[in-house]
């Protein structure tokens, strides 16, 4: 049994659906983050396990004790909120020590406890200090700390690094996993930013509208993202619309712009002359000499990155974007003429106009 259920939990906020049948069990350990644009629901569904939002249908387990309608200080959870500040007119030490105090915990056991939660988040020579005194980043490590001091069955974070700057979010975020493993425990955050679910996560959790629409590993979510929306939103995507020529096995012949691309790995239903929509991630493209590829494109735009070069290669296909690692070889020019190659099984299909088994093309048909 998983170690946290929730089960068709929904939220109304009066006609308002904020959560529709949100289902998710996690295991103990795991760290699961809830990603989707603003306004999907997530903050709704981690208050609603922190006990802050009261849930209209639908259950939630914890460790096998239903804690759908516990008040939030029984569940014992430790949370870190991006409003949840730390109290200013106390010490480092004294704010990890508060959750201690309230649980009673004596003052030799609450001191050896602190000094722990300090050393792990690498804050131990500033327990003396005031958080006005210390930096955005530190002070987050501060509260995760305070929220790591109780050994919670389970950690919450709501947008925990959104408030530091991108290169301390990123230093944070392998701080913020490398605690967690070290601790052991079972972490849900919410974020919607789609690298920082990725780098951290054990799973994600996709929401669009109120709605789960993928539950999976991060590399699972970029490699088949369950549809166009996620397609996009994980990463960037190259989304070519096409038409269905035949299917022969798991394999299936799509026309798009007058080429003919071959689809590995489908699944049956593909029926001959229906639309679909293919994706292709930009990295996926290789550009080669003109008329050594797949078909040529000229490139109309180009964009340094750092560590990559983004181009858009005007192509039969549409503009694609491309990116290639900056290897210190020759960089592309606007205008210049490139062939267009890439692996047949790197090409993924994003949707379909399915028909029912009886109307498909089946292999036997095809051969
Ligand atoms: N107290 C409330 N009363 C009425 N509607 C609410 C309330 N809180 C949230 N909502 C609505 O519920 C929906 C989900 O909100 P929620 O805050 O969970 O989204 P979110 O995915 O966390 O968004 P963000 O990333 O912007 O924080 C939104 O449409 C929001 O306007």
């Amino acid at each position: 049994m998983s170690f946290l259920t929730l089960t068709n939990v929904s939220k109304f906020y009066g006609d308002t659906q904020a959560v529709s049948s949100f289902n998710l069990s996690v295991e103990k350990g795991e760290f699961i983050s809830l990603l989707g644009p603003s306004g999907c629901g997530k903050t709704t569904t981690l208050q609603m396990i922190a006990g802050f939002e009261s849930v209209s249908g639908g259950r939630i387990e914890l460790d096998g004790r239903d804690i759908t309608h516990a008040k939030p200080n029984t569940r014992g959870l430790g949370i870190v909120f991006q409003t949840y500040a730390l109290f200013p007119h106390m010490t480092v030490e004294q704010n990890v020590a508060f959750g201690l105090e309230m649980r009673k915990i004596p003052a030799a056991e609450r001191r050896d406890k602190v000094a722990q939660a300090l050393a792990l988040v690498h804050l131990e020579k500033h327990g003396k200090r005031y958080p006005r005194e210390m930096s955005g980043g530190q002070r987050q490590r501060v509260a995760l700390a305070r929220a790591l001091v109780i050994q919670p069955p389970v950690l919450l974070l709501d947008e925990p690094l959104s408030n530091l700057d991108a290169k301390l979010r990123e230093e944070m975020q392998f701080e913020l996993r490398d605690i967690q493993r070290k601790v052991g425990t079972t972490t849900i955050m919410v974020t919607h930013d789609q690298s920082e679910a990725m780098s951290i996560s054990d799973r994600v959790v996709v929401m669009e509208a109120g709605h789960v629409t993928q539950v999976d590993r991060p590399l699972s979510v970029y490699e088949h993202p369950a549809n166009r929306f996620i397609s996009t939103f994980v990463g960037k995507a190259n989304l070519l619309e096409g038409s269905v020529l035949r299917q022969a096995g798991d394999h299936a012949d799509i026309d798009a712009g007058g080429m003919t691309l071959t689809l590995e790995a489908v699944d049956s239903g593909l029926r001959s002359g229906a639309q679909v929509l293919l994706g292709l991630r930009p990295e996926k493209i290789k550009c080669v000499a003109a008329g050594k590829g797949r078909c040529d494109g000229q490139v109309s735009q180009r964009f340094f990155l750092g560590s990559q070069w983004m181009y858009s290669i005007v192509t039969p296909l549409g503009e694609l974007t491309v990116l290639i690692a900056n290897d210190g070889a020759d960089m592309l020019e606007p205008g210049q003429s490139v062939g267009i190659d890439w692996n047949d099984h790197n090409l993924r299909l994003v949707s379909a106009n399915r028909t029912t088994a009886a109307t498909a093309i089946s292999a036997a048909e095809v051969a």
